[in-house]
């Protein structure tokens, strides 16, 4: 199972939309507004911070012109938050250690900041398993640019690659950097899971070990 396994954050390993829907609605709080639905943030979540306040402007008809001061004072709230509301997906933790007992190498390519991304990891446990984070703010470009992800698997030692992620975003970045896929079916996508390019899929984290033996014996 020796392998280099890059992982996609949020709707992927942790279930981190309630601490998100939780920092727009504090912003549009102090703004004046009321909450909007999880639902409705999540399905502005996969783009990075600056994407998901531009959906939330768009979405109550906001100034697009305050975007900036927006966007500061969402990732402002969402730093003041101690991950209380996130958590990891069930299996998850297991997965990992399983994973890093086999000898695979492990890191992170999240559209979240680095910052908040690394904040997390320590607020729920879960640094020790990483060797690399990549934030949407680590490098001129995001995913779907697969520059983030080149990066995450350059500082990695050199050996079969896969990528692990949610949505529409990572199934486009990996196909982009050329690294198999495998996608984990309860996060935030939104169209149909026949829809993503995907190697393999899961829904449950105890089968992916296995689901990545499978991928590296191909
Ligand atoms: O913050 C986002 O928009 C998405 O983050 P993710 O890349 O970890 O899914
Ligand atoms: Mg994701």
């Amino acid at each position: 199972m020796t392998a280099a396994i890059v992982f996609d954050l949020d709707g992927t390993l942790i279930d981190s939309a309630p601490d998100i829907a939780a920092a727009v609605n504090r912003m549009l709080a102090a703004e004046g507004h009321g909450p909007l639905d999880l639902a409705t943030v999540t399905s502005f979540v996969g783009r990075g911070l600056p994407n998901l306040v531009a959906q939330v402007i768009g979405h109550l008809g906001l100034d697009m012109g305050r975007h900036p001061e927006l966007a500061a004072a969402t990732l402002a709230e969402y730093n003041r938050s101690n991950s209380s509301l996130t958590m990891p997906y069930p299996g998850a933790v297991g997965a990992l250690e399983r994973l890093r007992e086999g000898g695979a190498a492990l890191g992170i390519c999240t559209n979240k900041p680095e910052g908040p991304a690394r904040q997390v990891l320590a607020d729920l446990g879960l640094s020790r398993f990483f060797d690399v984070v990549i934030g949407g703010d680590s490098l001129p470009t995001r995913k779907p640019d697969p520059a983030m992800l080149h990066a995450s698997f350059a500082a990695l030692p050199d050996l079969p690659r896969l990528y692990v992620g949610d949505s529409e975003v990572d199934a486009e970045t990996a196909l982009n950097a050329g690294v198999p896929f495998l996608l984990f079916t309860e996060g935030y996508r939104k169209r149909a899971v026949e829809e993503l390019p995907h190697r393999a899929a899961f829904n449950a984290f105890a089968d992916l070990p296995e689901l990545v033996a499978q991928a590296l014996a191909i």
